[in-house]
């Protein structure tokens, strides 16, 4: 069955449920969303502007839903399992996007035989660019899979991936937006501190990286040939990257990118 002929049901709607609320949302208008929260002024905002079913009581989204989207804290995550485990009836599909949390540590605090699917997904679903990665439950069918990815893929990239490698993916594309945030913002720094007015220079450094980020995934190429090709033999460009090689620009990016894994890692135990 396809993903508009479901019924979605957020459990929590703060910063990640909302992103995923508006991607869904504007790639499928028709789509029936519910959403609850013990936060009731948010939830009424996302009425008001959106237009979906709310409610402060998780067992009435879940009721009215066939996949229930869980977008509370990986913290509080267990309290929430034990107080919905008899509204997630068999015919229910779970979706996780709490970081760190097993597929089986879900699975353990629902019925037997609950169909579970783990996602870690990204804050750009707001922008239908999030990136993605999926991986099934024990008890997932083909067609959960197909409903998970149609989801996650329409709001952007989505792949499959065996679970033990969703802590890499939460390192990287997962927490990925904010370390390229501070990038922005500071690359925008630098041409202020040249002498550009602020708003051009935020918006000349966002387009920059998107433009590099296409280029990426549009031609396929290695991006040490695509550095390559705008760096001119005596030019500003090599230049400028001599300066950030010195700062240790590589080792800080792969640094972030392993310590926010190990933090998964940790909040999974
Ligand atoms: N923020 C991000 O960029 C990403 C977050 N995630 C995951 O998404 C999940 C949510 O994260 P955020 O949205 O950032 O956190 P958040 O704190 O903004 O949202 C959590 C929401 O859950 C609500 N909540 C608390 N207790 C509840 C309960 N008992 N029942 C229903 N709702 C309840 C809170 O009021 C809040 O609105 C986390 O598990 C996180 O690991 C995954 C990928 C990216
Ligand atoms: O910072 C966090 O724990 C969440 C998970 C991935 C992005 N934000």
């Amino acid at each position: 069955m396809h993903l508009t002929e479901k019924r979605i049901g957020f459990i929590g709607t703060g910063k990640m449920g909302e992103s995923l609320i508006r991607g869904i949302l504007a790639a499928h208008s028709e789509i029936t969303l519910n959403a609850s929260d013990v936060y009731k002024p948010a939830l009424e905002r996302l009425n008001n502007e959106l237009g979906i079913n709310v409610s402060t009581d998780n067992t009435e989204t879940i009721g009215d839903s066939d996949v229930v989207v869980l977008a509370v804290k990986p913290q509080i995550l267990k309290d929430v399992l034990v107080a919905i485990k008899d509204s997630i009836t068999a015919d229910k599909l779970v979706i996780s996007i709490a970081a760190g949390v097993s597929v089986t540590a879900i699975e353990d605090e629902l019925n037997e035989g609950t169909r579970v699917v783990r996602v870690m997904p990204n804050i750009a679903a707001t922008v239908a660019e999030a990136a993605s990665a999926v991986c099934a439950g024990k008890n997932a069918t083909e067609d959960d899979m197909e409903v998970a990815l149609e989801m996650f893929q329409s709001i952007g990239s989505a792949i499959t991936i065996p679970e033990k490698l969703m802590d890499a993916v939460t390192g990287l594309s997962g927490s990925g937006p904010a370390y390229i945030f501070p990038v922005i913002e500071a690359l925008a720094d630098g041409a202020v501190h040249e002498g550009l007015d602020r708003a051009n220079a935020i918006t000349l450094a966002a387009q920059t990286v998107l433009g590099a980020a296409k280029m990426v995934l549009e031609t396929g190429m290695h991006p040490g040939e695509l550095k390559d090709m705008v760096t001119s033999p005596a030019g500003t460009t090599i230049r400028g990257i001599h300066t950030l090689e010195e700062s240790g620009i590589r080792a800080a990016f792969m640094n972030a990118v392993i310590e926010s894994s190990k933090r998964s890692k940790e909040l999974g135990k």
